[in-house]
């Protein structure tokens, strides 16, 4: 391809991206059986920014649910419109049957196809469309209002030449609805939480718990948020998180609300050990940049200050990142 910034195999060069991103830390190649992927050159510690990315093509909004897509792609400049015509497509049969497909050109065809694998919220990326799917995986994707971009971060070690992955799906249910997700990219995900062996099942069977644990919650909110079991129940939540490696939001909203239910039940020494690692968690998922971590980290101030002082604790004292006008509920 002709220009240098849409040639996935110019990522190792740096030139300029350095100080945004650490995309020189990985490359793109064949898997086996998934297509293209990304795959670490070397080890990459936790918490790395490695991809922060404008989109290659926003879809028009028509309406709330309705986005034009060729209108987004007839607007590229040629560069970009073969940059995007070169990722991998997927027509799945909903796509096929919600767009009159028979009729349209194949241009048109190729152009959502492409959109449907690809899209996140209404943004499709150039180096981000590589990143295959994993049940567990190992980057955290957000956006970054500070740098304005999407954000992959790296959420545990990553050994070389060991497969970057994200999660297409919400992840904390049973594997036949992960599936069931997953079907309209047209694959039968593999992953190791997918793995009809033991460790597979075992992993399977804590996520299951996990799912259990959730709908637990669910149904239990808001009333009786505050309690001493719903807070056994979040302990219980991150235990199985960590041990099946979904280290990433879901743990920290996991901790966050941990950190509410003992605020809530005024032990503000608990509300600030559970903050200190939801701050963490954000940390390495959003990096120090993002708003919320610094919100988070405002947060875990004001808790500190109220466990060294002897003034009695309320939990609407301190100033959450959640914009309450009253406090919860
Ligand atoms: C966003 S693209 C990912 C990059 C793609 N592999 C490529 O060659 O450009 C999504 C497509 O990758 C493939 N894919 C992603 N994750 C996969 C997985 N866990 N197992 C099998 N195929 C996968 C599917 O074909 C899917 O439609």
């Amino acid at each position: 391809m002709a220009n240098c910034e849409y040639d996935i195999a110019k990522l190792s060069s740096p030139s300029g991206h350095t100080l945004l991103d650490a995309r020189h830390l990985i490359e793109v190649r064949e898997t086996l059986g998934k297509g293209l992927g990304i795959f670490s050159r070397e080890k990459i510690p936790r918490g790395t920014r490695i991809v922060a990315e404008s989109p290659l093509l926003k879809a028009t909004a028509v309406s709330s649910h309705v986005v034009n897509v060729q209108a987004a792609f007839n607007n590229l400049p040629p560069p970009k419109q073969r940059a995007y015509l070169s990722l991998h497509g997927h027509a799945s049969e909903t796509l096929k049957k919600e767009n009159d497909w028979e009729s349209l050109p194949d241009l048109n065809r190729r152009v959502l196809a492409i959109y449907f694998a690809n899209h996140w919220g209404r943004d499709v990326f150039w180096i981000a469309s590589r990143f295959n799917h994993s049940c567990i995986p190992n980057i955290h994707n957000a956006y970054n209002p500070t740098i304005q971009k999407e954000t992959f971060h790296s959420i545990r070690d990553i050994e070389p030449d060991e497969e970057l992955t994200v999660s297409y799906v919400s992840g904390m249910c049973v594997r036949a609805e992960r599936q069931a997700q997953l079907n309209k990219w047209g694959f039968q995900c593999k992953c190791p939480a997918c793995q009809d062996t033991p460790d597979g099942n075992k992993i399977e069977q804590q996520l299951t718990r996990l799912a259990m644990l959730r709908q637990e919650l669910e149904m239990a909110a808001p009333v009786s948020l505050p309690s001493k079991k719903n807070l056994d129940t979040h302990r219980k939540m991150a235990a199985l998180m960590h041990s099946t490696g979904l280290v990433g939001k879901y743990l920290n909203n996991c901790y966050l609300d941990a950190a509410l239910c003992s605020a809530i039940m005024g032990n503000v020494q608990m509300a600030m050990l559970w903050t200190e690692k939801e701050v963490e968690v954000d940390g390495y998922c959003l990096g120090q940049d993002h708003p919320d971590y610094q919100k988070e980290v405002g947060v875990l101030r004001q808790l500190r200050s109220a466990a060294k002082s002897k003034k009695p604790f309320h939990y609407t004292h301190i100033k959450w990142v959640l914009d309450w006008d009253e406090g919860p509920d």
